[in-house]
């Protein structure tokens, strides 16, 4: 068969980054390739004629390349994971970019995925688990692919099923800290969540410094302070952290947290599920992915009074180890996220399966700014707790907020969801005044917005002016090292005449699956190409 590919979306990029080696290409067979592109096919439900005709190609072409019957080159992979726009088919070493078409009307109907923040800490939890901990509709993202390449690289067995909707974590006797994939766990923050449950494990650890997006300064301090009183001794020398594990009584232990951080609480949370006795956690976080944690210690056999309060009572187990099954809950940022497009796109759409608990000040803010919604009945997520609703947003006339917008821990607006605000107010009416106090850089990224049309104004590096409404306009854009503003860039981008390109788009990739060909799926016109 004669292999010639459309026009390449990625054309341009350097001779380099085209030469780069691709482990699929080295250490697969065409057969292996074959097999990874047609379960991506049938995952975003396309025939072999709709990929052929996206590709210039006859059917019969996709049919020989899925069956072996083809050997492909990197810039051939790489065409065929942008029109099935699946990162994990593109060729290491290429960075994924967007361009997106507007203005866009979104339609439909969408679902929420669960939370990254629950997944991580879930995959941090499983280390306290001798049985196999097998987790439910994990969202498929690069912060969990991170922490997963962390576990294996350490020795954790991780499987997931073959369509991906169940993830098997299995750990081993002893852990090799020596062979951790040091990289994967610069790149996350979530890697702080390791000290509560190697604390039970090993005498002595080292791990290194938490990354993650550059927000500014983030403390570890109320994390150090509070496993002290498990016996754990940190002292931090360059990029590392060496811990020490002293013998400590049993009994009550009482833990005031210094921040009410949501981190943090997860790592008491699991340093106290293996304390024989009982831990009073005091200014504990309620929040979202605080609470799955706590179901999911309850599920393997720990007592945790005052789920959902701030002050948490945990009776630990001396050994757990059950073969246990947990679903992390629906994401309430990713909610947020999806009423966002709707906001700035001005379209009726329906966001299922959204956490209400976690969301019900976002929905008060944006009801008193004019936005007309309607909420389903309520049911519950496949935790079985969290609650759920379909949240039906109607275009709508906005006007400003009448005070200043500020998060605050949860039961306040979440940290999270400020920047969305960012994108709202440049679409109301008036004068917004946004106060993002928790993260000193976050406020900053969001003047981005600006070059997309907005108008925005800092007035220091927490508070930031938008005024709406905005005539948004097409922009090239380089993401900034921060998911949510991101994400923020990519939202208001659906409404702005012409082409904006999003480069390097991997910081929105940490916490989102997929995005790009879900918001297609409403009717968004984004394009995943690669270089
Ligand atoms: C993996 C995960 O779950 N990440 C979430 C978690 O990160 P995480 O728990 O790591 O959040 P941090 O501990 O970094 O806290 C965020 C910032 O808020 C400040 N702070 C926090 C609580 C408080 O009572 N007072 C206070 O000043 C901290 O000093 C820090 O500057 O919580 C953040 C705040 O909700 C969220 O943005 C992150 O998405
Ligand atoms: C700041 C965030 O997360 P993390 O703690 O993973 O950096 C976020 O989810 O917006």
């Amino acid at each position: 068969m004669a292999f010639t590919l459309g026009p390449d979306p990625g054309a341009g990029r350097p001779a380099l980054a085209r030469a780069l080696e691709s482990p699929l290409v080295t250490s697969k067979t065409s057969t292996g390739i074959g097999r990874l592109i047609r379960d991506a096919r049938m995952q975003r439900g396309l025939t072999h004629a709709q990929v052929a005709d996206a590709l210039d190609l006859e059917p019969t072409d996709v049919r020989e390349i899925e069956t072996g019957g083809t050997s492909l080159d990197l810039d051939q992979i790489a065409r065929i994971a942008s029109v099935l726009q699946d990162p994990s088919l593109a060729p290491v070493g290429r960075t994924m970019h967007l361009r997106i078409k507007g203005p866009t009307t979104l339609r439909g109907s969408i679902d929420v995925r669960s939370s990254k923040n629950a997944a991580v800490a879930l995959l941090c939890a499983s280390l306290l688990n001798k049985g196999r901990t097998v987790l439910e509709g994990v969202a498929r993202i690069e912060e969990v692919n991170r922490i997963l390449e962390v576990l294996s690289s350490i020795g954790v067995k991780v499987t997931w099923s073959p369509d991906k909707s169940e993830l098997e974590l299995v750990r081993p006797e002893m852990l090799d800290l020596a062979a951790m994939d040091v990289a994967a766990a610069r790149r996350t923050r979530s890697i702080i969540m390791f000290l509560g449950p190697l604390l039970h494990l090993l005498p002595e650890f080292q791990l290194p410094y938490a990354g993650g997006c550059n927000l500014g300064t983030r403390t570890v301090t109320p994390h150090l302070q509070a496993l002290q009183l498990f016996g754990l001794d940190v002292k931090a020398t360059e990029g590392w952290y060496q811990a020490a594990v002293r013998e400590t009584d049993d009994g009550v232990r009482h833990i005031t947290l210094t921040e009410r951080g949501d981190t943090v609480t997860e790592n008491v949370l699991m340093a106290a599920a293996l304390f024989p006795g009982t831990t009073v956690i005091r200014n504990a976080s309620p929040n979202y992915m605080v609470q799955d944690l706590c179901f999911f210690l309850e599920a393997v056999g720990v007592t945790v009074e005052g789920i959902g309060s701030t002050t948490l009572t945990v009776t630990g187990v001396e050994e757990i180890a059950t073969d246990v099954r947990f679903a992390p809950s629906e994401d309430p940022i990713e909610a947020m996220s999806l009423i966002t497009a709707a906001v700035v796109t001005k379209s009726e759409m329906t966001v299922r399966r959204a956490p209400i608990e976690f969301l019900e000040i976002e929905l008060a803010i944006l009801g008193d700014m004019g936005l007309r919604y309607d909420l389903s009945e309520e049911y519950p997520a496949h935790n079985g707790r969290t609650r759920l609703v379909d949240i039906t947003v109607h275009p709508s006339a906005l006007h400003a907020a009448q005070d200043k917008i500020h998060p605050m821990p949860f039961p306040g607006l979440n940290i999270d969801n400020l920047p969305f605000f960012a994108v709202i107010a440049a679409e109301a009416e008036g004068r917004t005044l946004i106060h993002d106090w928790v993260y000193e850089n976050r406020a900053i990224h969001l003047l981005e917005l600006g070059k997309l049309g907005a108008t925005t104004q800092l007035l220091d590096p927490h508070r930031l002016v938008v005024e709406g409404p905005t005539s948004w306009r097409s922009q090239e854009l380089v993401c900034p090292p921060a998911l949510r503003p991101a994400v923020c860039l990519l939202l208001a981008s659906m409404a702005a005449r012409g082409v904006t390109v999003l480069r390097d788009v991997y910081v929105i990739n940490r916490g989102y699956e997929d995005l790009a060909n879900r918001l297609n799926k409403l009717g968004a016109d984004i394009q995943v190409f690669y270089d």
